[in-house]
């Protein structure tokens, strides 16, 4: 353990003990878990599989390498030295007391304990005197960003930067309120639709085609009151509740009712259930839930909407990426899935899109950045050679350096090499762009700073050999 890794002690690995473990790992820290079950450390390993497969794939930048994960025979080995406690056992006042009275007694001064509760305020949980204050995820833990923070001020405020450090969206609620916010929602649909099916009026799969095809694909990205804002038309909020204010007083939910869980309902959900999704295991589900989940936060991180902007400028905060044998590093990242085709390896078009964010990289190191583009100047790429040198497949980690191979007047030809975890190479690119004028779109010479910076990365690179650098298409070498 280096001494800048920081340790989290999880208590509890269910679920979401595995989820949380997974979270903080992929992100650096040391994980140190205590779960009596004998089965916890093969239930934790499926989850981190999980992980591993798709947490990486939310960022165009590699996260820092994986922390060191121990498995404790007794509570206190886990809290040894550890930063952070996440309390997730199961579900019971009593159950989470106790826990709590013997992690107190070996926290360091100032320490405190988060729980992952559902529904407990955090006062009743602290009202044996342990410092507890809820930080309640998201399942899966390690995608989904919201973590609902509640509890006394002081320990709200240690708490939220490091949630946000391991790319989570902290909601601070100064309120306390039984379930916290999301909870309250899911169960208040949770109760319409159980009625649904008790009512006879729509079944298991009915209720799920009508979120997901539905409103469920507006709310991932812009929640209730947007969505209702655009309902509202140009005339917006204020005209969308008095369209539609007056239904709220027809008979259109039962949210105030609660349908009896009778043998006859369970039954009835649960067949309805295993004919809908039996065909499936639930690991297989989870896995398909987890692509999903990745591929709709990198669509909300093209916009920066809902959950995708947290993914942005959580990546933003990664460490940047110094040199290799004297070259830039400008891109490092995890191949998601999306980027392997029926072959079973990554797509020829991938390597095409990571040449083009190491090109952007090289830009950005140059002083060709944002604000630069902003300003009217640009480089456009007119020709590209890209060598498939072997083979690259889902979840490896991919490392570009850029070597400048020519840096003068308009002209900028790069050589990115890419390198997997071996050193080897699985492919080169070689790019000629033209720096070029946004507003009459023609060739131009870069502004002094930047030609000046891409001279001298030209100038240092200069006489290094690059194999296969101005060949052909089918010469090898
Ligand atoms: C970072 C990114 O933005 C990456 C991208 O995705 S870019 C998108 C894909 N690329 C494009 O759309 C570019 C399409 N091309 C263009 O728009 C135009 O070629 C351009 C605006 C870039 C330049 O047009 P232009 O102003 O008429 O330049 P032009 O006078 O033809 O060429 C300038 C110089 O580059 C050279 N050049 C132009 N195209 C070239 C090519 N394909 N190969 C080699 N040299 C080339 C010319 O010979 C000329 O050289 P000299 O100054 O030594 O005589
Ligand atoms: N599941 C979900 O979707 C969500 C759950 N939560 C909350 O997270 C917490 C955990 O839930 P979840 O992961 O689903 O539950 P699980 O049942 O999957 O996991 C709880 C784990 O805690 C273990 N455990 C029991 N007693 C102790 C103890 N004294 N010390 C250490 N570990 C112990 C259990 O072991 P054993 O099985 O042997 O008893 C079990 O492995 C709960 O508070 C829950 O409300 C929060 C958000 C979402």
């Amino acid at each position: 353990m280096t001494p800048t890794t920081k340790k989290a002690a999880i208590i509890g690995g269910g679920v979401i003990g595995g989820g949380w473990a997974a979270r903080f790992l992929l992100n650096g820290w040391d994980v140190a878990v205590f779960d009596p079950d004998p089965e916890a450390e093969r239930k934790i390993g499926a989850v981190l599989d999980r992980a591993r497969a798709s947490l990486p794939a939310l960022y165009d930048r590699a996260l820092p390498p994986e922390g060191a994960l121990t498995f404790c025979d007794s509570l206190v080995d886990a809290l040894q030295g550890a930063d952070w406690v996440q309390e997730s056992v199961s579900e019971r006042l009593e159950l989470k007391h106790k826990v709590y009275d013997q992690i107190a007694a070996h926290l360091p001064e100032g320490g405190f304990i988060a729980s992952s509760t559902s529904g407990f305020k955090a006062s009743d949980l602290a009202a044996n005197g342990a410092p507890v204050v809820v930080v309640h995820p998201f399942n899966p833990v390690y995608l989904l960003p919201l973590a609902e923070i509640t509890g006394e001020p002081e320990l709200r405020a240690k708490a939220l930067p490091v949630v946000q450090s391991i790319g989570m969206s902290p909601l601070e609620m100064h309120a306390e309120i039984d379930a916290f916010i999301g909870n309250r929602f899911q169960e208040a649909i949770w109760r319409e639709a159980l009625w649904m099916i008790k009512d006879g009026i729509a079944t298991t799969a009915q209720i799920d085609d009508a979120m997901r095809m539905g409103f469920g694909l507006r709310l991932a990205q812009m929640g209730l009151f947007e969505t209702y804002r655009l309902a509202g038309g140009e005339a917006g909020m204020a005209s969308y509740m008095e369209q539609f204010g007056p239904s709220l007083h027809w008979p259109w939910s039962r949210l105030t009712d609660v349908p009896d869980l009778d043998a006859a309902l369970v039954q009835a959900i649960s067949d309805q259930s295993d004919a809908q999704s039996g065909h499936m295991t639930i690991a297989r589900m989870e896995t398909l839930r987890d692509d999903n989940l990745v591929a709709i936060l990198r669509g909300l991180r093209r916009t920066g909407s809902g959950a995708g902007g947290v993914i942005t400028a959580h990546e933003e905060s990664l460490d940047s990426d110094g040199e290799i044998d004297g070259l830039p590093v400008t891109q490092r990242r995890a191949v998601p899935v999306t980027w392997t085709d029926y072959n079973g390896h990554m797509n020829e078009a991938a390597y095409l899109e990571l040449g083009t964010w190491a090109t952007d990289g090289l830009m950005k190191l140059v002083g060709a950045d944002d604000a630069y583009v902003a300003s009217g100047k640009s480089f456009f790429t007119v020709d590209t050679r890209i060598r498939y040198l072997g083979e690259v497949h889902r979840g490896a980690v991919l490392t570009v350096t850029t070597q400048v191979l020519e840096g003068a007047g308009k002209k900028m030809k790069l050589f990115h090499r890419i390198l997997k975890e071996d050193g080897s190479l699985a492919a080169t690119i070689e790019t000629l762009m033209l720096h070029t004028d946004l507003n009459t779109r023609r060739a131009c010479l870069p502004e002094p700073a930047v030609a000046e910076a891409l001279e001298t990365l030209a100038a240092a690179h200069a006489g290094r050999d690059a194999p296969g650098a101005g060949g052909s298409v089918g010469q090898r070498n």
